[in-house]
């Protein structure tokens, strides 16, 4: 499995959602990279400008120099790419959807989780109870969205 050859990260929230205060945005950032680096000797510090290894971006439909669309509301939430240079690591989390702190809409915690999963290099599981598996809806909204599955996917490249 591909991972980062480093274990610090930078990241950087370029933009915003006018769907939750920026606080909340930031937090549930910073709470989303601490659910992996909790099991991992990964550290993520944010930077306010200039290119993180994961830049973080809300869009829709056509979004900045992605080769991938958004899709409108519902269907595709948000997309990372796998570690590497340039796009790789990268978040976008698609604007056309409702962010939010709870349980409506789709919880950017939840999701960001998710997402920092794949640009830290882990793929979809097939594990219902996993944060890793394809489908929101099987999320629970637990503090600690882990199962055991995602710790050994992740264990087993950053171990
Ligand atoms: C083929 C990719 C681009 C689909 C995309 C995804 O998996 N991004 O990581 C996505 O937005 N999937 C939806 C699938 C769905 O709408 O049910 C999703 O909920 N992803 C976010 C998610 C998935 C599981 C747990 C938490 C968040
Ligand atoms: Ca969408
Ligand atoms: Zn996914």
């Amino acid at each position: 499995l591909p991972g980062w050859k480093k274990t610090k990260l930078t990241y950087r929230i370029v933009n915003r959602t006018p769907d939750m205060s920026k606080k909340d945005v930031d937090k549930a950032i910073q709470k989303a990279f601490k659910v992996w680096s909790a099991v991992t000797p990964l550290i993520f510090t944010r930077i306010h400008k200039g290119i993180a290894d994961i830049m973080i971006a809300f869009g829709t439909k056509a979004h900045g120099h992605c080769p991938r669309y958004f899709d409108g509301p519902l269907g595709v939430l948000a997309h990372a790419f796998p570690p590497g240079s340039g796009l790789g690591g990268d978040v976008h989390f698609d604007e056309d959807e409702d962010w939010t702190t709870g349980s409506a809409g789709f919880n950017l915690f939840l999701v960001a989780a998710h997402e920092f999963g794949h640009a830290l290099g882990l793929s979809h599981s097939n594990d219902q109870r996993a944060l890793m598996f394809p489908n929101y809806a099987h999320t629970s909204l637990s503090e600690f969205p882990l199962s055991p599955d995602d710790i050994s996917g992740i264990q087993s490249i950053y171990g």
